[in-house]
């Protein structure tokens, strides 16, 4: 049968409910009049790594960028159905979108550094909502580069531009400026796509440890760092989340036929 055929059924084996944090329910999106995700509905993990897989063009980053309400900032895209974050419809006309975005940080696909020194583009985000003296910025500007595998690198050129970096090394300073406002929930569209092994290592590291205090989401086309780092994962096809459930369940025994098609490499 071909895919145009198949009427793909969704199969869902959610967290225990006390451990969700974010859930979108029956989530469609538009961009103006094409429709990019079709009645998503995924329950994420408290404190938990949540990979989002599937081939390019699925809805992976469109997902993503559901959750912070970052598509408000362009003209006709819309969303419909809910997002719920601690039990709060997000989507909803009276949501504070800055709070939000505060709560829910991203960290987008391309490096998207600031035409700032690197210490400021740590900084940027901490100045807008918690007031700090200068050594404890210091410590978190450092703290975050730390935990971002970037420290090493720039500690001796602070005052110089972000955008004096490499690819990889801004990649790196966008996650440090992510990690600095510390979010309740932090979402990662392929932020190892850029990076060295040594340094996708040390990135990995970081989720790992961040994981204790923060809820991350991450698009990964790196099946093995899927495999590896997350404790759901969900995998998506045209639009829709055809399987979510434990990591290790959806790799080792998928229930449905196009996961398994697609993590045996069969296509993607
Ligand atoms: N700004 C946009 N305007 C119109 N359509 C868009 C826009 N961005 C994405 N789309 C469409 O939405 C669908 C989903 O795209 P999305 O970027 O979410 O997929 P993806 O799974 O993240 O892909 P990739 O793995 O290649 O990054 C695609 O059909 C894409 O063409």
């Amino acid at each position: 049968m071909s895919d145009t055929e198949t009427e793909f059924k969704s199969v869902i084996t959610p967290p225990p409910a006390d451990q969700i944090v974010l859930e979108t329910r029956h989530l469609n999106f538009f961009y103006g009049t094409h429709q990019s995700l079709f009645d998503v509905s995924i329950p994420v993990k408290r404190n938990g790594i949540t990979a989002l897989i599937g081939p390019s063009g699925c809805g992976k980053s469109t997902l993503l960028r559901t959750m912070n309400r970052m598509y408000d900032l362009y003209p006709g895209q819309r969303a419909e159905g809910e997002i719920l974050i601690d039990g709060e419809n997000v989507i909803g006309p009276k949501i504070d979108v800055t709070a939000l975005r505060a709560k829910v940080g991203m960290v987008f696909q391309k490096p998207t550094p600031f035409p700032m020194s690197i210490y400021d583009n740590v900084a940027f985000g901490v100045k807008l909502y918690h007031k700090k003296s200068k050594a404890e910025m210091d410590e978190v500007v450092e703290t975050s580069l730390r935990r971002a595998a970037l420290w090493d690198e720039v500690k001796d050129k602070l005052n110089k531009s972000g955008l004096s970096l490499s690819g990889g090394q801004q990649q790196r300073l966008c996650v440090a400026r992510g990690i600095a406002v510390e979010p309740e929930i932090l979402l990662l569209d392929e932020p190892a796509s850029a990076l060295d092994p040594i340094s996708t290592a040390k990135l990995e590291d970081t989720l790992e440890e961040l994981k204790r205090d923060i809820t991350i989401i991450i698009v990964t086309h790196n099946l093995q760092q899927a495999a590896r780092l997350s404790d759901y994962t969900g995998f998506m096809y045209l639009g829709k989340l055809i399987e979510f459930g434990p990591t290790e369940t959806l790799f080792v025994n998928p229930k449905c036929e196009k996961t398994s098609d697609y993590i045996g490499g069969r296509f993607g």
